[in-house]
């Protein structure tokens, strides 16, 4: 048996009454590019947070190819790469310092360092006057390139990423859905959150539904396809919306 790329164990993470995520186990097997999703609110960042390293858990465990993400953390950190949810980057850092900066602390020399940030740059669309830009003037969406361009400087075999395409142009979209299928072509492993059926559908070989922080759904999404769309089959996990629009906003009208 081949060792997962990621191990969730038992996860539970509450804030004072509130359960964020509800004792979630989750595999996620080496190679397999995973869609999470949820309604809002349904303990997805803070899933992620506690998986990666980034938030401690009250209960339960995460394994990066099988090393302990808290007791192995050094190991663990190299294995993966991370864009969390509200990502603090050192906001007095052009976009290439922040690279360079984050390739040396993993170990890379200057020249390795060099010529991968080019590539991821230039990739990203982030070259030019951008990459000379200070971090704390970037927009949303270059900020969130800029998140993905540091998961992958420094190689990982796991990239752990909290809503990747939220508020990315399309152009820039569709050069990050490159990046993440040629990186499982190659045999990397993706976990990503979204709430884009279309992306996920067309994106994703497993699929992940977390509901008021219950995993109810982890299935292929070949078997999915089997019972409908991936909407369809989301609405049925996470229950029909309500339209109480007509009732309650009738003074819009
Ligand atoms: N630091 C915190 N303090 C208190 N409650 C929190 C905190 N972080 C998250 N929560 C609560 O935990 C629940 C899960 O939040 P989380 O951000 O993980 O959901 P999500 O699925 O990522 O949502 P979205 O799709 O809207 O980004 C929510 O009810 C949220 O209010």
């Amino acid at each position: 048996m081949t060792t997962p790329a990621l191990s969730i164990r038992g996860v539970r993470r509450t804030f004072g009454a509130k359960v964020a995520v509800d004792d979630v186990d989750l595999t996620i097997d080496a190679g397999t590019f995973t869609g999470l999703l949820g309604p809002n609110g349904a303990g997805k960042s803070t899933l992620i947070a506690c998986t990666v390293g980034l938030d401690r858990p009250d209960a339960g465990t995460a394994e990066v190819f099988g090393r302990d993400v808290w007791d192995e953390p050094d190991e663990a950190r190299r294995l993966m790469g991370v864009l969390p949810d509200n990502l603090a980057l050192p906001e007095y850092l052009s976009g290439r310092e922040l690279l360079g900066h984050w390739g040396r602390l993993h170990g890379l020399d200057a020249a390795e360092v060099d010529s991968r940030a080019d590539s991821l740059l230039r990739v990203l669309e982030l070259d030019g006057s951008a990459e000379r830009t200070l971090v704390l003037d970037y927009s949303t969406g270059m900020r969130k390139k800029i998140g993905i361009a540091v998961a992958l400087i420094h190689r990982p075999r796991l990239l752990v990423l909290d809503e990747p395409f939220e508020a990315v142009d399309p152009l820039s979209a569709i050069a990050i859905r490159r990046i993440l299928q040629s990186f499982v072509a190659s045999g990397g492993s993706v976990v990503m959150s979204s709430h884009s059926m279309l992306l996920v559908e067309s994106l994703c070989d497993v699929v992940s539904i977390l509901v008021s922080g219950q995993l109810v759904l982890d299935e292929p999404m070949a078997q999915i396809r089997q019972r409908g769309t991936l909407e369809e089959v989301f609405i049925e996990a996470a229950g029909q919306p309500q339209d109480h629009t007509h009732d309650e906003l009738s003074w819009l009208a």
